[in-house]
């Protein structure tokens, strides 16, 4: 395959329910953010990066690409107060220093285990279809609920828990996000292109592509950069 994608990492967010800056814990010795961004920095499907990070991490972020050489990284930009603002940013600043961009990777930075496999899985995916998102079939029941009472067993087979890269072609993906729709909250960008009416298709993530979020993802991290190493 030789086209290639620019990427936007969303590295913006509060951490809340870590407790603290998750993007800077060490995972092994090595911060999540930057496991992250080396598999972006590495993989010959990415052409260019942009960062978007908080005010108060801006120089910090700039100081750490110098540091690690992430020469895709091509702007670092200021997040938002939701998670669609920082990606709204990021594709801003796509606009305006990639001229003619064609095809743009969405990711958490909160994700480190993503694998150059899902990229290219990704990107595949993304141009039969101009749309198409990580995901890994849901292992659990999921129920419905309102007011502690359970209303409703959707069917498992039909459910599937989404992650991150999610792979759009840029015009598309763009205009999305300044479109009015884009005013409501959403939790990932597929659900704009869905309310807007486009098809969004899924292409195999992993179960170990997690997003880093409470304790307890530390310690499964923990477990996967060792798998990593050996
Ligand atoms: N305003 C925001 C919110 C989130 N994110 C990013 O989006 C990814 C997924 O968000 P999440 O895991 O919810 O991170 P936080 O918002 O930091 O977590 P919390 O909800 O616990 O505060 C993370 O890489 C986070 O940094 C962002 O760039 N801008
Ligand atoms: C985009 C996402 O990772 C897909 O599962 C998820 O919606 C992010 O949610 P968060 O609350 O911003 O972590």
């Amino acid at each position: 395959m030789n086209t290639t994608a620019a990427a936007v990492i969303v590295a913006a967010g509060a951490s809340r329910r870590m407790g603290r800056d998750k993007l800077w814990i060490p995972l092994a010795g090595r911060i999540t953010l930057a496991r992250t961004l080396d598999t972006f920095q590495e993989s010959p499907l990415i052409s260019t990066i942009v960062i978007v990070t908080s005010e108060e991490r801006l120089y910090d972020v700039q100081q750490l690409c110098q540091q690690e050489r992430w020469h895709k990284v091509i702007a670092v930009v200021p997040g938002g107060q939701r998670r669609q603002d920082s990606v709204r940013h990021g594709l801003d600043a796509l606009q305006e220093h990639v001229p003619g961009c064609r095809w743009v990777m969405i990711h958490d930075a909160a994700r480190p285990f993503v694998t150059s496999a899902i990229l290219e899985e990704g990107l595949k995916a993304a141009q039969q279809t101009q749309a198409a998102i990580a995901a890994v079939p849901v292992k659990d029941t999921i129920k419905q609920v309102r007011e502690n009472v359970i209303v409703a067993t959707p069917d498992r087979s039909q459910l599937w828990s989404v992650q991150t890269p999610q792979v759009f072609s840029f015009p598309l993906i763009y205009e999305a996000h300044h479109a009015p729709e884009a005013q409501d909250d959403m939790t990932d960008d597929a659900t704009l292109l869905e309310r807007l009416g486009h098809q969004v298709t899924i292409f195999p993530g992993s179960y170990t592509n997690i997003k880093i979020t409470t304790q307890e993802d530390l310690l499964f991290a923990e477990i996967l950069v060792r798998g990593q190493e050996k």
